[in-house]
């Protein structure tokens, strides 16, 4: 590595050790490094607050442009991760060790996202280097909250007066890493509800066969979504779908049992029993054909079971459309986008429905145009998941890939 690429890793480290994962995550010392870091590479910096509490900081950076009446490109990533259980874990989850021997880091938020302000901010050096300076105004945000929905990150921020002075034509956001050496980039996400489905019944000894217990009932219940389940994962595992093309439907607790100081009485049936799912659409999926299934198959009040069904975020735009971005010559910022990937000599997947959420659809919904990207190829998914990593060349050719983004986006005189 040169001496340059060295600090650069370094530095990714130095982000990857600040424990920003929930529930308590260290927004102050993100803010800390992160703003003199930006600072030094010649961005404007500003923090907002959207809590009264001023705990929950969004930092903008900007890097002006010559023209400032054109719509500005935002390039975003969120300062919270997921938490993480060490005793799983190769390596500390927030000591960023690196491998001498793969090159890879090993940290939470390694591929989700921290990587990405640390490679959008060297990415500005190595243009501002090359001597380049661009037409529209480039703007950063590094936001809170994402990782539990974004109540008070994007969502109020979206819903701001600072967000609509930044006059934002196209935004950048998160993706997720490619097993392949093709990038992937994302039009949308899908729809998030949940489902919580509570059982009643009859309660009786633990050794008596009866019908109707609320356990039973749950377990119906268990059982109809999991054959549904089974069929939308089928069209996943076959190819016929990706991921995020299909309804996915999880069971994320199940409660019931009446408690004991040694755990649960074991020969009493229970008069209560509930199930939480995690439900996804694609974004023009029909939730009123869900619906009509959760009302009559999943959860019918003849078995003795009532259900919440809650809608997590926007299910349309403000114009009352379906909430993705065009990835066709409609769009010219994704034709900008798809040479700047063409010009840093990778090759582009087809576009694809994120299976998971991100703050994009907060950007969606306004009818502005975002991709979701992350330039991680040859990296196995590690999301949210044990032993995240990424690998250090991989790392650094991200920051080559945003040169070319970065200076393509903002020269766009259109
Ligand atoms: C209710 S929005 C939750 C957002 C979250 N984002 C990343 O994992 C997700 O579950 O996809
Ligand atoms: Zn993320
Ligand atoms: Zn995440």
């Amino acid at each position: 590595f040169t001496d340059l690429e060295s600090e650069q890793i370094a530095r990714f480290q130095e982000y990857l050790r600040i424990r920003t994962a929930h529930p308590s995550p260290d927004y102050a010392g993100a803010a800390a490094f992160l703003l003199p870091y930006a600072a030094s590479v010649g961005l404007r910096t500003t923090t907002l607050h959207f809590t009264p509490c001023k705990t929950k900081p969004l930092l903008l950076l900007t890097w002006p442009g010559a023209d400032p009446s054109l719509p500005s490109v935002l390039l975003n990533s969120h300062l919270d991760s997921v938490p993480a259980e060490p005793e799983h874990w190769a390596h500390p989850p927030f000591a960023a060790h690196r491998d001498a021997a793969t090159g890879r880091v090993y940290a939470r938020g390694a591929q989700d996202d921290k990587c990405l302000p640390i490679q959008y901010l060297e990415a500005i050096r190595g243009l501002r280097a090359a001597g380049f300076a661009p037409t529209r105004t480039l703007h950063i945000s590094l936001v809170p909250d994402e990782e539990i929905g974004g109540a008070d990150g994007f969502e109020k921020f979206a819903r701001s007066e600072e967000f609509r002075a930044l006059n934002v034509g196209f935004m950048l956001d998160e993706g997720q890493a490619s097993p392949t050496d093709v990038f992937r980039v994302f039009y949308a996400d899908r729809l998030v509800w949940r489902l919580i489905v509570k059982a009643a019944g009859p309660p009786g000894h633990g050794s008596k066969m009866f019908d109707g217990a609320a356990v039973d009932n749950l377990m119906d219940c268990v059982e109809t979504v999991a054959r549904f389940r089974e069929a939308q994962f089928g069209m996943v595992k076959a190819g016929e779908r990706g991921p995020g093309e299909v309804v996915s439907v999880n069971p994320v607790y199940m409660k019931a049992g009446i408690p004991s100081p040694t755990g649960f009485v074991m020969n009493m049936q229970p008069s209560e029993a509930e199930v939480g799912f995690d439900l996804r659409l694609p974004p023009t999926g029909d939730i009123e054909q869900i619906k009509r299934r959760i009302k009559e198959e999943w959860a019918p009040a003849h078995k003795n079971l009532i259900y919440q069904l809650m809608q997590k975020g926007p299910s349309t735009d403000v114009a009352g459309r379906p909430i993705f971005t065009a990835t066709n010559e409609s769009n010219p910022w994704w034709s900008l986008f798809e040479q700047a990937i063409i010009s840093a000599g990778g090759k582009l997947s087809k576009p694809e429905i994120l299976s998971s959420t991100t703050d994009s659809r907060f950007v969606r919904q306004l009818g502005i145009p975002a991709l979701g990207f992350s330039p991680m190829t040859n990296t196995p998914i590690l999301l949210h998941d044990n032993n995240e990593f990424l690998e250090d060349k991989v790392f650094l050719k991200g920051i080559k890939v945003y040169e070319h983004i970065i200076r393509a986006l903002t020269s766009f005189k259109g």
